[in-house]
């Protein structure tokens, strides 16, 4: 496996609830793998875990390795060799990742320079192909650009090509679509997907945009308040999502070509000062039963190969009761 995930738990001091809690999630070579929720459920935490750039007092428990390698252990020369090369990180905003006094190609021959395998003109010439490969046209003359003399589309491409400087095992992509118009936005999308593809790359790809990780990922993780909710694969994702949460999410998102009422998730997802015991969807589920707010979420297998963890599921009653009868023979 690429990128796993298990058992996953970031703490801050001094917060009740825990940023991430028993997070598990994997990415094979080549898989677009989505990872979906509402603003702070600890998405972009998640991306930060497995570049090891968590805040300096957080406390992290459980695994992360990428190829093998145990990232939550790692330090000096095989940190900086797995943050510089290993992973990439593609932002939102390209505008953010290049320096606006600094020319688009000092930005590339850098990243390449940093690599360690290319002296300057190789640098140079490198990326040269790099742009090319990301479908920037005129490549040699857009390296004498500045950042403001793109579009924002453009920019990504070339962010991309920063990602792919480095020849990364895995592609972290938080919201790198998001502050694109849609036509830009699908080009980029087929762009770091036919990328993968030829590559092996593995990519998690992070989005608050549900119809979007259900059209472009292979499998989807969907997060609420640091923990993993529901797991299925994209195409499912519709039509048999289990958890209220999802389901919630689905029903107060538009979809294209489809007139239909929008019904938000009552409420707010708890905060950090919250109380952590019970299911955290509980206050805001239309489900849940008093049973609900002392239930310790678990992910339950489901017949169709996905998971949840909802204490309603049948599948997970008959769980816990399988667990009782094991335990009380
Ligand atoms: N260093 C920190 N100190 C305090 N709280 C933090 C810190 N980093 C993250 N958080 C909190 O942790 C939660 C998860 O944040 P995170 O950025 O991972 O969420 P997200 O799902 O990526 O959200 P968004 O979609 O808005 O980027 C949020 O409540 C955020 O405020």
């Amino acid at each position: 496996m690429l990128l796993d995930i298990d058992g996953l738990t970031v703490q801050l001091p001094g917060a009740a609830r825990p940023l991430l809690a028993d997070v598990s999630l994997r990415v094979a070579a080549g898989e677009v793998v989505g990872l979906v929720g509402e603003s702070g459920s600890g998405k972009s935490t998640t991306a930060k875990a497995v570049l090891r750039v968590l805040p300096d007092d957080a406390a992290a428990h459980g695994r992360v390795t990428v190829a093998g390698a145990d990232v939550l252990t790692m330090t000096g020369s095989a940190l900086r060799e797995h943050r510089a090369r290993r992973v990439a990180m593609i932002h939102q905003n390209p505008r953010s990742a290049l320096n606006p006094v600094h020319r688009v190609g000092d930005f590339l021959v850098e990243r390449l320079l940093r690599t360690g395998d290319h002296d300057r003109r190789t640098a140079r010439d490198r990326a040269v192909e790099l742009l090319d490969r990301v479908g920037l046209n005129d490549p040699a003359r857009r390296l004498r650009q500045y950042p403001h003399e793109m579009s924002g589309g453009m920019l990504q491409r070339v962010v991309i090509a920063g990602a792919l400087a480095a020849d990364p095992d895995l592609i972290l992509a938080d919201e790198s679509t998001s502050a694109l118009d849609v036509t830009t936005q699908a080009e980029i999308l087929a762009l770091l997907r036919d990328l993968g593809r030829r590559r092996e790359t593995g990519m998690l790809f992070i989005t608050h945009d549900l119809h979007l990780a259900a059209a472009y990922c292979d499998r989807v993780y969907v997060m609420y308040a640091g923990r993993i909710v529901e797991h299925r694969t994209g195409h499912s994702l519709f039509d048999h999502a289990r958890h209220p949460y999802t389901r919630g999410l689905l029903d107060c998102s538009p979809e294209l070509g489809i007139s239909r009422p929008l019904r938000p998730i009552p409420g707010r997802p708890p905060s950090l000062a919250d109380r952590a015991d019970g299911c955290p969807f509980a206050a805001r589920c239309p489900e849940a039963e008093p049973a609900c707010e002392t239930w310790t979420p678990r992910a339950t297998e489901l017949p169709d190969g996905g998971e949840a963890a909802c204490r309603r599921l049948p599948e997970a009653a008959a769980a816990t009761a399988g667990a009782t009868a094991r335990n009380n023979p």
